[in-house]
Parts: C-alpha cells; structure tokens; sequence
C-alpha cells in the first residue's frame, strides 16, 4: 500500500532563507502522526505545502500515492485541513458554513445538511445557531473548522495547532473525534507544542529543527536512540529537549535585571 504521505527532499526557501530543507518524510496509511519542532522550525509552512496551499521551492509530495503536483483536485478530495489561522468565512452561521463546505467538496445537497448538523451537534455548536462563524470565541472557532475539515470523509487529515486556545472540554471533544476517526482507518498528521496530549495521541513522530528533519519514527525507536543513565521510560518532551536542545537555565541567568 502506497505511504498516506511521502515527501522527497522537499524544500522551501523565502528569498535568501530555507524554511523547510530537503525534508524526506514518510507516514504510513492508519498513522497518529505528531509533527514537532520549536518555534519558527518549519512546521506550518511543511503542511502548507502538503495541503497545496504553498507551492514548494523544489521537492515532490505524493498523498496517498497520488503527486501532489500533478493531481491536485484528486488529492484535494481526500484530504481535510485546518490550516494556521483557520482561514474560515465569518459571515456565516456555523450551520450555513458547513453545508457551503460540504457542497464545495461535491456532496448533495440533503447530505451536507445532515452532515451538518451531526457535526454542529457532536461539537456542542447547535446551541446558537443564528450565531455568525465571526463571533464564534476562539475554541469554537477551531471546533467548527475542524468540522469543516472532516465533512467530506477525508482519508488523510492536516491539522496546525488544534488544541491551541482550546478549553478542556473542547479538547476532549476533538480528541475523541479524532480516534473516532483512526479507528476508521483514516491518517492524521498534526502540529502540536503540548506535547503530553502528543505522547498520548500519536503513534509516531517526526521532528523538525531549522528547517531539516532530526527525528522521524515511533515513540519508542526515538526513546531507543537516546542514551539514558537510567532505566526510567523517557516522556516525548524529555525526548524532545534531547533532541533539539533548549537550556533555559542559562538563558534565564543572563536575563539578570528580571526581579
Ligand atoms: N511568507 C514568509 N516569508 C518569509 N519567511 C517566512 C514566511 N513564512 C514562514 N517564514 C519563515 O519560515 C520559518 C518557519 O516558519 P513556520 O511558520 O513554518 O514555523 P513553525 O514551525 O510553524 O513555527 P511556530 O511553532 O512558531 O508556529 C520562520 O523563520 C518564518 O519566519
């Protein structure tokens, strides 16, 4: 079976900068997939071109064993996204909002209507339903673009931050929908700097550091590559730190006019 996702050597360069280097990922149909790196790493802009919504600088990218490149609209149809910033239209209801996605993706009318409200109903959205998508708070904001990322069925969905700003309760919803959606043998490939939510989610992992990719495996062949003194299990931050540095004693030492 063809990899949910493969990228050979892609790159993409702003002017003189690489923002994403070369990178060889590889993630198998049915994969939790944790996408990690600090700050300014590289994440956004990789699953901006995996998405089609950032052409790369050089590279190929095959979903589901179609090249991105080449069929666009036949990888589009399979995929779901919740891009950085969301990119919704406010002036819509939540409810209106979702069947002009579903119609976009092709499905009938009666079933994006349905879909809908299962969706708007499995979020806790169908509260409000004269409310528009731009008054929505933050968390549920990210709620309804999720719900709009998966009402055509996607087989491989890219998701930017999805607990970012979101409560506890919102998280657990999407959470829940999220394994719903693993157990029906869908592929998931996220970005997330919580990483106790990572651990307990993602199978697998990769992580990227200036641009290049340092780490790519399951939790336990990273664990494995890291020597320890102890026989304690390493946690996925631990793993992390390890791996792309971050020693904030001495950064906070030399900050020494901070009461
Ligand atoms: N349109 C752009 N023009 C110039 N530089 C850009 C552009 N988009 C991204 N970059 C730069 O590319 C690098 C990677 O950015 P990116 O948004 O992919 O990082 P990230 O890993 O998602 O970071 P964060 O975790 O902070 O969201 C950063 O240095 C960023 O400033």
């Amino acid at each position: 079976m063809s990899p949910a996702i493969e990228t050979q050597s892609l790159t993409r360069t702003f002017g003189a900068f690489t923002a994403v280097n070369a990178i060889n990922l590889t993630v198998a149909p049915g994969q939790f997939f944790g996408f990690l790196g600090p700050n300014g790493a590289g994440k956004s802009t990789t699953i901006k071109m995996l998405t089609g919504l950032l052409a790369p600088t050089s590279g190929s990218i095959r979903i589901l064993g179609h090249d991105l490149t080449a069929n666009p609209v036949e990888v589009k149809q399979q995929i779901g996204v919740v891009p950085e910033g969301m990119a919704l239209f406010g002036r819509l209801t939540g409810r209106e909002y979702l069947e002009f996605v579903g119609r976009m993706y092709g499905l009938g009318r009666d079933v994006s209507a349905q879909r809908a409200d299962e969706l708007l109903d499995f979020m806790h959205l169908a509260d409000e339903p004269k409310k528009l998508v731009a008054d929505y708070s933050h968390g549920m904001q990210k709620k309804i673009a999720l719900a709009a990322a998966v009402i055509h069925g996607p087989r491989v969905l890219f998701l930017d931050e999805p607990f970012e700003g979101v409560d506890a309760i919102a998280a657990g919803t999407l959470k829940a929908m999220l394994q719903h959606m693993i157990t029906r043998g869908a592929t998931i490939f996220l970005t997330s700097h919580v990483l106790e939510i990572v651990e307990r989610l993602c199978s697998h992992v990769a992580i990227i550091h200036q641009g290049a990719l340092v780490a790519q495996g399951s939790l336990e062949e990273l664990r494995s590559g890291i020597q320890t003194a102890g026989t304690e299990k390493l946690t996925l931050e631990q793993i992390f730190l390890s791996i792309v540095g971050g020693d904030a004693q001495s950064s906070v030492s030399e900050l020494s006019w901070l009461a």
